[in-house]
């Protein structure tokens, strides 16, 4: 499969509600989508995850620009390949930047599903129809709207309620819940806002059963995670700290976490998410899919990859209508009773709507090989 051409658009989508977490709140998502076609005009597409502005990861949307246009794209653009696993090798001698990588890599998987006439989910090795999935809810500035929320979700069938939680909106929130919704499964993402002078704080959030406890201690941090899962009986999970399956075996052999949230943008791609989801289940460890707030295109390759066997947790990987008043793919993911039903159709299984995909694009460029 020769990659004959690439194309990169820069997005801007409104979200339908802005998102708060510990570090910030997010309305406007400024994005890029890669294209990608090969020598028979199969075409494949990719999303970045980088935001604007570096709270979440330090890539943002112009360093995934300069990283793609001076050095991934140049890569692979004219070369064969016969496999997207090849693609780590071509950007061997580029370290991290991760999730510019994952914008090529995933338009690459993408084009190799379709150059193969299969589903991006069969490519990856999945066999799941459907995948269950969670709710992740930004934080409310009141604990009323937060509730109001959360029932809208549970109404809707989610499988599992996440909230955002940070220094003074945390164990009175938790109660609340708990309060109103004894059952529901729960649990509570921190984005990195405490430190270990919080251990008695994060001891309270015990008492509520919790599923899991997601990234409570620094983005960089596995060694001090290891410390705390040592003292609170609710699971950690890490999302910010796992960059790569060395990361996840180094956290996993520390005990610095029971559960892993896998971000194809954050690992570099899909053969490193898929690498890390089958060395967990050799582990014992549980992987769910995260979510970074992405249009149907990045959606559509969480759905392909959830569809692996070790994705035991419900994800991030809400409907279309949680983000966008309109979505960018044909038809948009739908989430009916906390299920997304996997598309059947060959690649990402969706179809990019270019209307919406025009309307939304602020900057084009295209690289063709010689
Ligand atoms: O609904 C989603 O896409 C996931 C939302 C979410 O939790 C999130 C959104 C943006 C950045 C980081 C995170 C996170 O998982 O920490
Ligand atoms: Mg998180």
């Amino acid at each position: 499969m020769k990659i004959n051409s690439i194309t990169i658009r820069r997005m801007n989508m409104t979200m339908k509600h802005p998102f708060t977490t510990s570090f910030g709140t997010i309305q406007q998502k400024d994005f890029l989508l890669a294209t990608v076609t090969d020598a028979d005009g199969h075409e494949g597409w990719g999303e970045s995850v980088a935001f604007t502005a570096p709270w979440y990861s330090e890539e943002t949307t112009e360093t995934t620009i300069h990283m793609l246009r001076d050095f991934l794209i140049p890569a692979v653009l004219g070369k064969t390949i016969s496999h997207p696993d090849e693609v780590s090798d071509l950007f061997g001698h580029i370290r991290k930047n991760n999730m510019a990588k994952a914008t090529i890599e995933g338009a690459i998987w993408d084009v190799y599903a379709k150059h193969h006439h299969m589903t991006l989910a069969a490519a990856l090795g999945g066999k799941r129809q459907r995948i269950e999935v969670g709710i992740s809810i930004g934080i409310e500035e009141h604990v009323e709207d937060l509730l109001a929320n959360i029932n809208g979700f549970i109404e809707e069938g989610y499988k599992r309620i996440k909230v955002k939680i940070k220094p003074g909106y945390d164990v009175e929130v938790i109660r609340a819940i708990r309060e109103a919704y004894p059952d529901v499964p729960l649990m509570a993402d921190a984005n990195s806002a405490y430190t270990l002078d919080d251990v008695e704080l994060l001891k309270e959030l015990d008492q509520f059963n919790l599923m899991m406890i997601e990234q409570p201690l620094a983005s960089d941090d596995i060694i001090d995670h290891a410390t705390l899962q040592k003292q609170i009986k609710t699971p950690i999970c890490l999302d910010e700290s796992i960059h790569s399956l060395e990361d996840t075996r180094k956290a996993i052999e520390l005990g610095s976490c029971k559960i892993i949230n896998v971000k194809t943008g954050r690992v570099g791609g899909l053969s490193e998410a898929k690498k890390i989801h089958d060395y967990c289940a050799t582990k014992g460890i549980d992987v769910w899919c995260g979510g970074m707030l992405e249009s149907g295109i990045g959606r559509a390759q969480n759905i392909a990859l959830t569809t692996l066997p070790n994705f035991t947790l419900p994800g991030d990987t809400a409907g279309s209508s949680r983000y966008w008043e309109q979505d960018i793919i044909t038809p948009e993911v739908v989430a009916n009773e906390g299920y997304i039903t996997v598309p059947t159709g060959d690649g990402i299984g969706y179809i990019p709507n270019m209307e919406a995909v025009e309307r939304f694009t602020v900057d084009k460029w295209v690289f063709l090989s010689e």
